[in-house]
């Protein structure tokens, strides 16, 4: 289910133009142009974010009203508020009666998706932990059951009970993060949050907020990560990303099982259990100095190595099929048979992405296999770079016109998706509509045929 966010302008061109930004980010979007409107759709359903004007033309109550009624009723959902130019000071008025931050209008709509990115963080981690929690009952997302595999499932088993922290080391992609997910499942912490500090992609200057949170008055702001992994588990991912003065604070927390908010001054204290992970060979790290030897050995109680999947190839037939399934069934269909020569060349190359490239070598096979074909997948519909064909000729496939058969099929398909999309004057919903597909689906394949505006980072963050 997508999140519902509910947004509350007393101008239609606004409300609509935002609603359509945050749909085609695959929210779901209400509307309301009243303050009558917007407590009665909130009593309707619980939205998870709630963007507000503080101008509400022709209504009984005005923004800020409408913020403290909110505040009376759900007082944990998220607020945030849309000021005019020049209202600074109504919007840092709302901010201190519980609205979670402000937009100035005209605003950016990068800015726009990174407040409700913020704003929806929380309830995404819930809901992925209970979908984890689903997902984990059977102890089958940890495909593989190589030597090597088998090793690391039975050290993660052996280590769930305990608190011991975890270090996970192997090269990226090698399910380093499904592997500290796992042993967070068998841990008694289950019920509660794993939360993921990723360590690469926040910014060294907003390093302190993400992980401490930030108070202001003594009143809480925002919840660090930290905070929000409180009985639960917390993923320190490429540990070696994290700047020096980081690394030293995190060993206090570590030692202390506390922290200070960012302006704040009390202890607050937390019970977590710390996983990391690193793709580099942290004693290089630290004969370098880029990495805290005192760190290193608090971190490092129980290691845990991934290797490369070319050095398990014998996982890559159970992973294959386990992807084959999974996205078959995600566009409706039955999963296919793969031909001995496919699984061949599935095993024979090399990976240098590991399962995270096997998984989207397999994903993108299935969207882009018409599905007249898709009940047997041979060689001829894994990518060129797979089966060795040679790159961009393509030699020894089959082709049409001179230009292999797949990249003629992708060349086709872009295509007909530009003269849909264009029917619909751009309108994603209404194209999917229109064809069929959900609209889910339609972005992702506009993703993979190079056609998406999707950003960067969006579904775990993964390259091609
Ligand atoms: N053994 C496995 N079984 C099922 N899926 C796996 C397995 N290993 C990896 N994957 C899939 O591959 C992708 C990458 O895995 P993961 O994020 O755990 O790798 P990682 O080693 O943490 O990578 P990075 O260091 O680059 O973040 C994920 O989508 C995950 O679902």
């Amino acid at each position: 289910m997508a999140l519902d966010i509910l947004v509350v302008d007393d101008e239609l061109d606004i409300r609509e133009l935002v609603a359509g930004v945050l749909s085609d980010e695959g929210y779901e979007c209400r509307t309301a142009g009243d303050s009558t409107t917007a407590l009665a759709m909130i009593d309707q359903r619980r939205p998870s974010v709630v963007l507000l004007d503080v101008w509400l033309h022709g209504s009984p109550m005005d923004g800020l009203e409408v913020l403290d009624a909110i505040k009376a009723r759900e007082p944990s959902l998220p607020v945030i508020i849309f000021s005019g130019h020049g209202n600074i000071d109504t919007a840092v008025s709302a901010v201190s009666r519980g609205a979670m931050d402000f937009l100035e209008k005209p605003f950016e709509t990068s800015r726009l998706l990174l407040l409700v990115e913020r704003a929806t963080e929380t309830e995404r981690l819930r809901r992925e932990n209970a979908r984890l929690r689903e997902g984990f009952a059977a102890h089958d997302e940890f495909t593989g059951n190589s030597n090597a595999i088998n090793q690391v499932r039975a050290t993660l088993k052996r280590v769930a009970n305990t608190g011991s922290r975890v270090l996970i080391s192997g090269p990226g992609g090698s399910g380093k993060e499904v592997a500290a997910r796992l042993l967070h499942a068998w841990s008694p912490r289950a019920d509660n949050a794993f939360v993921t500090v990723n360590s690469a992609r926040i910014t060294p200057e907003r390093f302190e907020q993400e992980l401490f949170g930030e108070e202001a008055d003594g009143k809480l702001l925002r919840p660090g990560l930290l905070e929000m992994a409180n009985g639960g588990t917390l993923y320190l991912d490429e540990v070696a990303d994290m700047p020096l003065n980081t690394q030293a604070r995190i060993l206090r927390v570590l030692t202390d099982q506390s922290f200070v908010r960012v302006g704040g001054s009390r202890q607050v204290g937390v019970d977590v259990r710390v996983v990391s992970s690193t793709a580099r060979d942290l004693e290089v790290e630290i004969s370098e100095k880029r990495f805290r030897e005192d760190l290193f050995y608090r971190l490092n109680v129980v290691p845990i190595a991934i290797p490369s999947l070319a050095d398990r190839r014998d996982d890559i037939p159970a992973l294959s099929d386990h992807f084959f399934t999974r996205y078959a069934r995600e566009q409706g269909l039955a999963a296919p048979t793969i031909t001995a020569e496919a699984m061949a060349a599935l095993q024979a190359y090399d990976w240098p992405g590991n399962v995270r490239q096997l998984r989207n070598v397999v994903e993108r096979t299935v969207i882009l296999t018409p599905r007249e074909s898709f009940g047997s997948i041979g060689p001829d519909l894994l990518p060129p770079e797979i089966v060795g064909g040679g790159g961009d000729t393509g030699a020894g496939m089959p082709s049409l016109m001179g230009v292999p058969l797949r990249e003629a099929r992708e060349n086709f398909e872009r295509e007909y998706l530009r003269i849909q999309i264009r029917r619909f004057s751009g309108n994603i919903s209404k194209t999917a509509g229109f064809i069929g597909m959900e609209r889910s689906a339609l972005h992702r394949k506009l993703k993979i045929l190079g056609m998406g505006e999707r950003k960067e980072g969006d579904e775990e963050g993964e390259e091609g």
